[in-house]
């Protein structure tokens, strides 16, 4: 449609009332805009809504049919990205991943990801490197849990840095490990999704682009990234790997540059991709899966005897080969997503044409979010639907036939379609070997003086627990 058909279009679709001038419905979206959209959404259009963010129109869709349409039926049309003026900075031009546009480069892209680093075979070479990063978590463990004075470790800490390193071996792997460098990345990181976070300014106001103080910042923090990734670069090209050494993500990029047209700068963009969408979501995961944990000691007592029972005796850690067999496991994992997506809007998509979706016309060039969050709590879809109950994905239950994989429209946690993550297979492998470790090795407690766990949520690039969680490893007597 012509803009001014674009508008008419969009003018027929449900609506909030309260839309101000230049700003539309941004006021409405307060501090945790997946909460907020979703109470909007069900007084306004419980399948699709329109609000204006800004100068931005952007549809909600907040019900498994009109996810399914838009990213099952009607998906090659969802399956854009807009544009983001920090985004651009950030990722040289949109050139990685998770923002390029649909279309050829993205493609591209995408099919090289998914082949040559995250698919389950690739994961799968990986494993020595993670079960390291397993040990040194554990000795750090042991050694609190010596302690006689109980100190609670922070585990929500531990999580964070056991993502980025387990992140780091696989992108830089083959190199030494430098004090710090980890640390780095790590550093880097939070300023990047704070930079990149939920609502931002220039997205939603693209006049202000140039005069905001965000975009300064992203050009600062570049430059930045330009320099480790340029160095690392240059160490792997100058040093090729030896045939006994494991490739790591850095190798195979330069090994298939020709291949598939990479300029450095498109490198570097897709390494950023690595670690922005591989690090945080992950982390966030387990915490919460810990967490939850934690507030329901049935589960947790269950999940322990799976894991005590199913590794092999007598080896000093759980390893991948026992992961298989623990289905107790899996489920606890699908529980916390459901109720916490790390993503609980995903990533916006972009229509590239109009589209019908339940009964209404989406106009090409419509921003839209999908609240996988509320879709995971929607008590329509789900029994006890605010409750964390495992067993629902058990074998014999209702549930159990959703995977991970975006079969299932209910449950969303990586996506679904041509957009979905590439990176499930390495995402579910790291959170189960480390949480298998954790509840195998050790009982855990509350410190003393704290009776809950405080659930508090905050909003930022992805949505985590407010508060750190801070719990007392104990060793059990049958170890
Ligand atoms: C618990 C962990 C993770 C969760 C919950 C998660 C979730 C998601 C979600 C919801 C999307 C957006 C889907 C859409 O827009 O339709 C996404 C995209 C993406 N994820 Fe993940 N992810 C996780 C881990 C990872 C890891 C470990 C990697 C790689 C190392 C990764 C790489 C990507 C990339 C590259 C995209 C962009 C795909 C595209 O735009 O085509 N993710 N992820």
């Amino acid at each position: 449609a012509s803009s001014s058909g674009a508008e008419k279009l969009r003018s027929k679709l449900p609506s909030p009332p309260f839309k101000l001038p230049v700003i539309g419905h941004l006021h409405l979206v307060g501090s945790l805009p997946h909460v907020s959209l979703r109470d909007l959404a069900r007084k306004h259009g419980p399948d699709v809504m329109l609000l204006r963010l800004g100068a931005v129109p952007t549809l909600v869709v907040s019900s498994p049919r009109a996810a399914k349409a838009v990213l099952r039926t009607h998906d090659h049309l969802f399956a854009s990205r807009p544009h983001s003026a920090v985004g651009d900075i950030l990722s040289n031009g949109s050139t990685n991943v998770a923002l390029a546009p649909y279309g050829d480069y993205w493609r591209r892209t995408k099919k090289l990801v998914t082949t040559h680093l995250l698919a389950a075979r690739k994961v799968r070479s990986n494993r020595a490197a993670r079960e390291q990063e397993v040990r040194l978590v554990l000795a750090r463990l042991r050694a609190a849990a010596a302690d006689t004075a109980r100190t609670a470790v922070d585990v929500s800490e531990l999580f964070i840095y056991f993502a980025n390193d387990v992140v780091c071996q696989a992108v830089l792997g083959r190199l030494p490990r430098e004090a710090g460098r980890n640390q780095m990345f790590r550093e880097l990181l939070e300023i990047h999704c704070k930079l990149l976070g939920g609502f931002n300014l220039p997205d939603y106001f693209p006049i202000l682009a140039r005069l905001d103080m965000v975009t300064a910042k992203a050009v600062k923090l570049k430059r930045r990234w330009d320099d480790v990734l340029d160095d690392l670069i240059d160490k792997h090209a100058s040093k090729m790997a030896n045939d006994d050494e494991e490739e790591d993500f850095i190798d195979v990029l330069l090994s298939v540059q020709q291949e598939y047209s990479l300029t450095r700068d498109n490198i570097k963009a897709i390494l950023v991709d690595m670690f922005e969408a591989g690090t945080d979501t992950t982390y966030i995961a387990l915490d919460y899966a810990m967490a939850e944990l934690m507030r329901k000691p049935q589960a947790m007592a269950k999940l322990q005897a799976e894991v005590r029972g199913c590794a092999t005796k007598g080896k000093e850690m759980v390893t991948e080969d026992d992961l298989g067999s623990m289905s107790y496991l899996k489920a606890a994992m699908r529980e916390a997503m459901r109720l916490h997506p790390s993503g609980p809007l995903m990533i916006p998509h972009l229509s590239v044409a109009d589209c019908g979706v339940e009964g209404h016309t989406i106009p090409s060039g419509t921003r839209v979010i999908i609240n996988v969050w509320a879709i995971g709590r929607d008590a329509a879809s789900w029994k006890d639907a605010e409750e964390f109950v495992p067993e629902r994905f058990m074998e014999e239950a209702m549930d159990a036939t959703c995977d991970l994989q975006g079969n299932d429209f209910r449950f969303l946690p990586f996506g679904s379609g041509r957009r979905m993550c590439p990176g499930i297979s390495f995402a579910a492998v790291t959170f189960e070997i480390i949480l298998a470790n954790l509840v195998y090795h050790f009982n855990w407690e509350l410190p003393e003086g704290s009776s809950s766990v405080d659930m508090t949520e905050e909003f930022g690039f992805d949505v985590h627990r407010k508060e750190r969680l801070l719990l007392v490893p104990r060793v059990p007597h049958h170890l």
